[in-house]
């Protein structure tokens, strides 16, 4: 994770699963199972033996083919390889490969969408027909057909050959169903003869026979094939090779594929030296049941004889797929058709083909064949899944739309960006990643992904309430002082969880707090949210792998970006400084007087100071006629000045229960919120600036929008200065 800063204050925590308990600091922690280092902050615990997080993550974790970061929830799969939904993504056109797209990746590492394949994969296989074509594994669909015998068929076989082994996607000892035969079909046109098949429709054929298999490719409905391919199983039949080519009076056609898969089809006597090819390149001449075709199947030349259906036999060398059958199906008597088989970069619409182009994709698919799900409550949703309903409202990038589950009947919101700008997309895939992480009462819960038009949409729970700051400000609604009390407490449990998890939020405020149904308030809004290490382990890690100083890469404060809304920003942060998560607990500290004096946080409304501090006299004046002391004392510990004062969200948490059976039972309050909160606030300011200054630092504020203007334009003055800046 990057990031550097130390978060403190947090007591050790247990993660068994998902599943977190906190314990006391002053617990004995063992050691890490496989490195043996002392586990003092975070540990993983699975089947009795616990592990500092570095380890359990390389021993049991899923990590990212791209990001190469764990995998919590919905993943995609390609071959053996593994992706975050929001990694998945073209690296030529850049749109998110979604449900039931097709793909190629190339060489285990380069993600194509299946035009840009098409596009990427051409000039290769011009500029050098010799070349070494790369590793791939493809989705490749074929459209569904009411008559499957119409379609043309692939045929499979377990392929014994040593090559099947060499490049295998898993250890297992058996064989690999390998396509033997494919008939001449456009449908069938991206898959090629030496494929080696690793799903059908989503599902692996690792533990399937060859008969169960084919009863699957054989269903009329869209049939998704995940193929791997390497090693040139057939390829371009060059000079080299040209001795062991069977010829034919009158026509040279050479074809090249996208893939590795290349046919050459040869004149006859006397034997011409194939010159190399291009693309779907073609020398006029007819194509009929007289012609033979040339191959090469895994380095062995073989011969297709042109017959209704073309056989392929191993030359004498033998062929490590003995008996290659092409069947040209019922149009085999056509140039078009002749080029189709193996050529994908041929445009459809040339071939007579009784499937007509928009039969391509039209269908309503199935789950994708390569989405799998490892979390049970994350999901793929599609478009179709979906129905719109009222548009929730807009931030500053995209807008939040409530939907309905077709089939559930489910209300939940997608949130699509609006903007698709570098900017928009960073901080829209941060927050999908930064909230698919997180799983708590208290926090927006994540439910999956959206693919519409190439674009990745986040699906997140319907918060049925209204915001807090929308709730807070009407003044209709009726709210006790516990229920206040009780809306504290769960942003503290939600913003406690967010530091377990080394996420700092820095847009906590009102309006990025959503009230449930059942009152409890539930925390939102991670765009800018910023993930920083803690963990010794993690940060031992690091430092052997960068080779850096760990001290200053790891310091606990560190200058980050100035972000959020400065109504709630702390003074740190508007001042420019190094800051740590204490920012939150300073938002924090200004929605409890929000709750308070249910005003908005405005500065002309909420009183402050000119060092960006609440101004406690001022508020306790206008607002705290009848709120419980203990309660203001809350928004004063965390509202200070000084970071290191305000307490962590653990502590708060325990403050808040406390003082919930304090203003409900009578209780006493505890001890950190007992005493004259006006008090504690003069005490703070003279230790700070000497009794004789701390008036000075209080608002005096004569003209009413000084201290807006100075909040605001401090802000705009640090982020001119270079700090950067995302949303105000
Ligand atoms: N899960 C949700 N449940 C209910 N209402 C929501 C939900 N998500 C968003 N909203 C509503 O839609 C509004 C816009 O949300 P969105 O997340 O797009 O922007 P924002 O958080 O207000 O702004 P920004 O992302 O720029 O900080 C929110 O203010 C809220 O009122």
């Amino acid at each position: 994770m990057p990031g550097s800063s130390e978060i403190e204050d947090s007591p050790a925590t247990v993660e068994v699963g998902k599943d977190k308990r906190s314990l006391g600091a002053d617990i004995h922690m063992p050691g890490c199972t496989v490195c043996q280092r002392c586990l003092n902050n975070w540990y993983f615990e699975k089947d009795g033996q616990l592990y500092c997080r570095h380890d359990y993550w390389s021993k049991f974790g899923t990590a990212c083919n791209s990001c190469s970061q764990l995998i919590t929830g919905p993943v995609m799969v390609a071959g053996e390889h593994r992706y975050h939904p929001e990694c998945f993504q073209c690296q030529k056109c850049l749109s998110y490969i979604g449900d039931g797209d097709t793909y190629a990746l190339v060489e285990r590492s380069k993600l194509f969408c299946g035009r840009c394949y098409k596009e990427v994969t051409r000039p290769l296989l011009t500029a050098s027909p010799h070349r070494r074509k790369p590793h791939c594994i493809q989705l490749v669909e074929i459209p569904p057909t009411p008559d499957a015998s119409k379609r043309g068929a692939v045929h499979i076989a377990a392929d014994q050959s040593p090559v099947s082994y060499r490049h295998s996607y898993n250890d297992r000892a058996q064989p690999f169903i390998t396509i033997t035969e494919l008939d001449l079909s456009p449908d069938l046109e991206s898959l090629k003869i030496g494929d080696r098949i690793l799903e059908v429709n989503g599902s692996t054929v690792k533990d399937k026979t060859v008969e169960e298999v084919d009863a699957l490719l054989k269903s009329k409905s869209t049939v998704q094939i995940t193929v791997e391919r390497d090693l040139s199983p057939l390829r371009i039949n060059t000079e080299a090779d040209s001795n062991a080519t069977t010829v034919i009076p009158t026509t040279t056609l050479t074809t090249t594929t996208a893939a590795t898969t290349t046919t050459t089809l040869t004149s006859s006597t006397p034997p011409t030296p194939s010159t190399p090819s291009t693309p779907s390149s073609i020398s006029e001449g007819s194509v009929g049941s007289e012609v033979e075709q040339s191959l090469v199947i895994n380095d062995t030349p073989v011969r297709l004889r042109p017959k209704q259906s073309l056989r392929a036999r191993g030359a004498s060398t033998g062929s490590s797929i003995p008996d290659t059958k092409l069947h040209f199906g019922p149009f085999a008597n056509t140039k078009s058709q002749a080029l189709c088989l193996h050529s994908p970069s041929r445009r459809r619409s040339k071939s007579p083909s009784p499937v007509p182009p928009s039969r391509q994709k039209s269908m309503d698919l199935g789950r994708s064949a390569s989405f799998h799900t490892h979390s049970q409550d994350h999901r793929v949703f599609r478009a179709s899944d979906l129905i719109p309903g009222e548009v929730l409202g807009q931030g500053f990038f995209g807008q939040a739309i409530k939907v309905t589950h077709r089939v559930t009947g489910e209300v939940m919101v997608i949130k699509e960006l609006f903007r698709f700008d570098e900017e928009a997309q960073k901080s829209f895939l941060h927050e999908v990643s930064v909230l698919r992480k997180l799983e708590n009462p208290y926090v927006l819960k994540f439910l999956g992904v959206l693919y519409r038009d190439k674009k990745l949409n986040m699906v997140t729970e319907y918060v049925d309430g209204g915001t807090l700051s929308d709730i807070l400000l009407n003044h209709s609604i009726d709210l006790s002082w516990v229920q206040r009390a009780k809306f504290v407490k769960d942003i503290s449990m939600g913003m406690s969880y967010l530091h377990s998890m080394n996420i700092i939020h820095r847009d906590l405020n009102s309006r990025n707090c959503f009230i449930r149904k059942d009152q409890t308030v539930v925390v939102a809004d991670f765009g800018l949210a910023k993930i920083v290490p803690r963990h010794p382990e993690l940060m031992r890690v690091e430092k052997e792998k960068n080779g850096r100083s760990g001290k200053k890469r790891f310091q606990r404060k560190k200058r980050h970006t100035v972000v959020g809304n400065p109504y709630w920003m702390a003074p740190e942060m508007l001042n420019g400084a190094s800051y740590d998560e204490k920012v939150d607990v300073f938002s924090y500290g200004i929605i409890v007087c929000e709750v308070i004096a249910r005003v908005s946080a405005d500065p002309d409304d909420l009183p402050r100071c000119v060092d960006f501090g609440l101004n406690v006299e001022l508020f306790h004046k206008k607002f705290c006629q009848n709120c419980p002391e203990p309660l203001l004392m809350l928004a004063v510990l965390c509202s200070q000045l000084e970071p290191n004062k305000r307490p962590s969200f653990e502590s708060l948490n325990h403050l808040c229960e406390a003082l919930i059976l304090h203003i409900e039972h009578g209780m006493s309050a505890p001890h950190e919120l007992q005493g004259s909160a006006v008090e504690f606030y003069r005490r703070a300011k003279d230790e700070l600036y000497g009794t004789h200054d701390r008036k000075r630092s209080e608002s005096p504020t004569p003209k009413r929008r000084t201290s807006l203007n100075t909040i605001e334009e401090r802000k705009a003055r640090v982020v001119s200065e270079g700090e950067g800046c995302a949303k105000t």
